[in-house]
């Protein structure tokens, strides 16, 4: 009997978990599957059980937002488990769920976490922590975690953009060199983020056209402090419309990279707060973990 470990965020998106979660049970119970279910009750909790759980089942899976999916790759990759998870999306952003082309419908998603098929996707370690689709600093990144879950419930997306648009007028930068194995630069940034998804605040194609979750590679893209509203301006169109070659933005592929900055920099690991760092060194961790996606048809 397939052993699985169903860790639930009760308050991941609008908390409507709480409507599917006995048809999600009974899916598991007409597939033969001995599930054990735990409700996170705190921040970390899931990491903490996966961590210390995640070597005794067959598979975990999950119901919440790409905070709780982080938790609990980050626990399975601190505990040294190779244990496939399954994914239900709850959220209000499911950044990594649209790229991993998961159905939005909760009985749908359950139905591939535990009957789909395991595919291998690259984690990101960033100094002693991971991170499954993004690490950024800088504009906007402290967004995600200082909007109350209230207002990200109610307004969704609208949340984040006000929340966003009120800090325009306090554009800071962030003085950092630049290592990766090709190439050495410095210079003030006002954003940074290093990627591995297609979609990064709801927002498609932001990071390119030919992103690969599997090829050891993430995909960074750096934003030189604007010097007016104009340049400002100027940078927003650029992503919006994806033509990166500005002389505004720097971009790259990288399996590794160094960034050292003259002061702490705070930083969001896939939306949470990831704390103040001078120095990161950002690795990617090759087809690491082990996720259900959809059966492709032959
Ligand atoms: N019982 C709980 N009470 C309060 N917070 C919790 C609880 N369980 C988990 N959390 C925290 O809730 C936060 C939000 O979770 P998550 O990111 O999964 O949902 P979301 O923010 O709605 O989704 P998304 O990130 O996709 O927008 C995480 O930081 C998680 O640690």
């Amino acid at each position: 009997m397939k052993r699985v470990l169903f860790i639930v965020n009760p308050r991941s998106g609008k908390g409507s978990i709480k409507y599917h979660i006995l048809d999600i049970l009974d899916t598991f119970s007409k597939k033969g599957i001995d599930v054990t279910v735990h409700i996170t009750q705190e921040r970390l909790d899931a990491c903490r059980t996966a961590m210390e759980e995640g070597g005794n089942y067959d598979e975990i899976v999950l119901s919440g937002g790409d905070g709780t999916l982080d938790e609990v790759v980050s626990g399975l990759m601190k505990g040294g488990h190779d244990t496939p998870v399954g994914y239900i999306p709850a959220g209000s952003t499911n950044d990594f769920a649209s790229s991993l082309k998961l159905p939005v419908r909760m009985g749908d998603a359950a139905k591939i976490a535990v009957s789909g098929a395991s595919r291998r996707f690259d984690v990101g370690a960033f100094n002693d922590q991971y991170f499954i689709y993004i690490a950024a600093f800088g504009l906007f990144t402290d967004v995600a975690y200082q909007t109350s879950q209230e207002a990200k419930n109610v307004l969704g997306h609208m949340a984040y953009l006000l929340e966003g648009a009120k800090r325009l007028f306090n554009i800071r930068s962030y003085h950092m060199k630049v290592r990766t194995k090709e190439r050495e630069f410095e210079g003030d940034f006002a954003y940074g983020m290093i990627t591995n998804s297609e979609s990064v605040g709801g927002f498609k194609k932001i990071t390119g056209n030919d992103v690969c979750l599997d090829d050891g590679l993430f995909e960074v893209i750096l934003i030189y402090q604007p010097a007016n509203v104009i340049e400002f301006q100027e940078i927003i169109t650029s992503l919006m419309t994806g033509q990166l070659d500005s002389k505004f933005i720097e971009t790259f592929k990288a399996d590794e990279l160094e960034l050292e900055g003259t002061e702490e920099v705070p930083w969001t690991l896939d939306g949470e707060d990831g704390g103040t760092h001078k120095t990161v060194k950002i690795t990617n961790q090759k087809q690491a973990i082990p996720i259900m996606i959809k059966k492709e048809r032959k």
